[in-house]
């Protein structure tokens, strides 16, 4: 089908072609033509002129009719079935309507493409604050699949098995821009996330984050660990606004009964992050292929350790179908200093940039480590993928981020 589009496609240029060619070789060679076997006279001069009109209303009758074949084509092209990944076939017993909020986001869309290759059928709701489409376009159209665009900070009524509630943006520069609504996301959001699975008695997972420890006094730090938060920080907004996810999720746990996991999660990396994320990750590797300054904030002997995006998806389905309801961490426990790690991607990505430290960050953890031991008891997890080989995958990720911006940017200044 795809390739007699093509051949109907080459058809109708090659006809558009050969009939503005047929008019100028008249205008040409026959005018000159008409001067040359006759003496030039006004009537020769009229029935050139008549015959140009009539030339001209049958290009003008060619060029509407192809374009009208244009339109025609552009609907065929709608109708040629999309190429999917594989999906697994569930019968409807093991078939689950899955909610993932925030799936349109970097970790969301990989567990959505998780979900959807296990045979599920999924529906992503994201406000595209920080989410985009084209992280969940390879299943768009897909039947198993659903894109709403929707704010969660509004109740949403539909009929679901289980729910993700990943929405909310992760990275300091994004979820301090608008700190209000940050905080409605994890609150009210939250609320409307339970209430759902409340109503139809789905299951719930909640993302929260290695940022309920705060800036932590005990390291590694273990779930059982109540943290160190300043609540009128510039971080608050997200720190305080997960750890009244939690609290809200164990209350409605308590009172209605509920099913619910919560995922602590630690810092992750990995193709889809966003250019302008702002997280060290992409900063680093965006600066290192540009050879731009890599700009560590304040002394860089704070510590973190990198989980890649794979590993903490297998983590999150784990724990969603595990029977544990407490709080997992979920991350991977090999720390660095941000000096150290702005090495490693300096040598990974070479090029000459240089490493500079720049004014620190308020509130900025100074250590962060995960201690997994209960998701390795529990769920029998732990992450796969070295930091090398994850980090490979994300700069190449990079710069092909990096080859299509210039490309469409070239493109809109062409355009302008
Ligand atoms: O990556 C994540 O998943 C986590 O990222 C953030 O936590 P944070 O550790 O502050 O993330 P980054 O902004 O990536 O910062 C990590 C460290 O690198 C430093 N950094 C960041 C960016 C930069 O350009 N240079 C730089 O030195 C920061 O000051 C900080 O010490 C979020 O707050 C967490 O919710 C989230 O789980």
């Amino acid at each position: 089908m795809i390739q007699s589009i093509w051949k109907m496609k080459k058809v109708l240029a090659i006809l558009l072609a050969l009939s503005t060619l047929s008019f100028i070789v008249y205008l040409t060679i026959g005018r000159k033509n008409v001067g040359s076997i006759h003496k030039y006279t006004s009537t020769d001069d009229l029935y050139v002129k008549e015959k140009t009109k009539l030339l001209k209303n049958d290009l003008q009758e060619a060029a509407t009719k192809i374009q009208e074949l244009e339109e025609k084509l552009e609907i065929l092209e709608t109708r040629i079935p999309k190429k999917y990944p594989e999906v697994k076939f569930l019968n409807y017993l093991k078939k689950k309507r899955i909610l993932v909020t925030g799936g349109a986001g970097f970790v969301g869309s990989h567990l959505v493409d998780n979900l959807m290759l296990q045979g599920h059928e999924v529906i992503v709701v994201d406000n595209f604050f920080t989410g985009r489409k084209r992280n969940v376009e390879q299943w768009i159209g897909h039947e198993n699949f659903e894109l709403i665009h929707h704010d969660i900070v509004n109740p949403l009524f539909i009929e679901v098995d289980e729910i993700y509630h990943l929405a909310s943006p992760a990275s300091p520069p994004h979820y301090m821009q608008n700190p209000v609504k940050t905080i409605k996301t994890n609150t009210l959001g939250t609320i409307n996330m339970l209430g759902l699975a409340r109503r139809v008695n789905a299951k719930v997972l909640i993302a929260s984050t290695s940022e309920v420890y705060g800036d932590p006094d005990i390291h590694p730090q273990p779930e059982t660990y109540w943290g160190h938060v300043n609540p009128i920080g510039p971080r608050a907004c997200y720190d305080e606004g997960k750890r009244v996810a939690e609290t809200l999720t164990y209350a409605y746990a308590k009172q209605e009964n509920m099913q619910v996991r919560v995922a602590r999660i630690f810092n992750t990396y990995g193709p889809r992050m966003h250019m302008n994320d702002g997280r060290v990750v992409s900063n680093f590797i965006l600066q290192a292929l540009q050879n731009e300054v890599i700009t560590v904030y304040g002394s860089g002997e704070q510590t973190r350790s990198f989980q890649y995006v794979s590993d903490l998806v297998d983590g999150l389905v784990a724990l969603m179908e595990s029977n544990y309801t407490l709080p997992v961490n979920l991350g991977n426990p090999v720390e660095h200093t941000i000096n150290e790690f702005a090495t490693i991607i300096k040598q990974l990505v070479g090029g000459h940039s240089t490493i500079k430290n720049v004014a620190e960050v308020e509130d900025d953890p100074q250590r962060r480590r995960p201690d997994i031991s209960r998701a390795k008891n529990i769920l029998n997890w732990e992450p796969k993928v070295s930091l090398n080989v994850g980090l490979q995958k994300t700069v190449n990720y990079f710069r092909k981020e990096l080859k299509r911006f210039k490309h469409s940017h070239n493109k809109s200044s062409n355009f302008l």
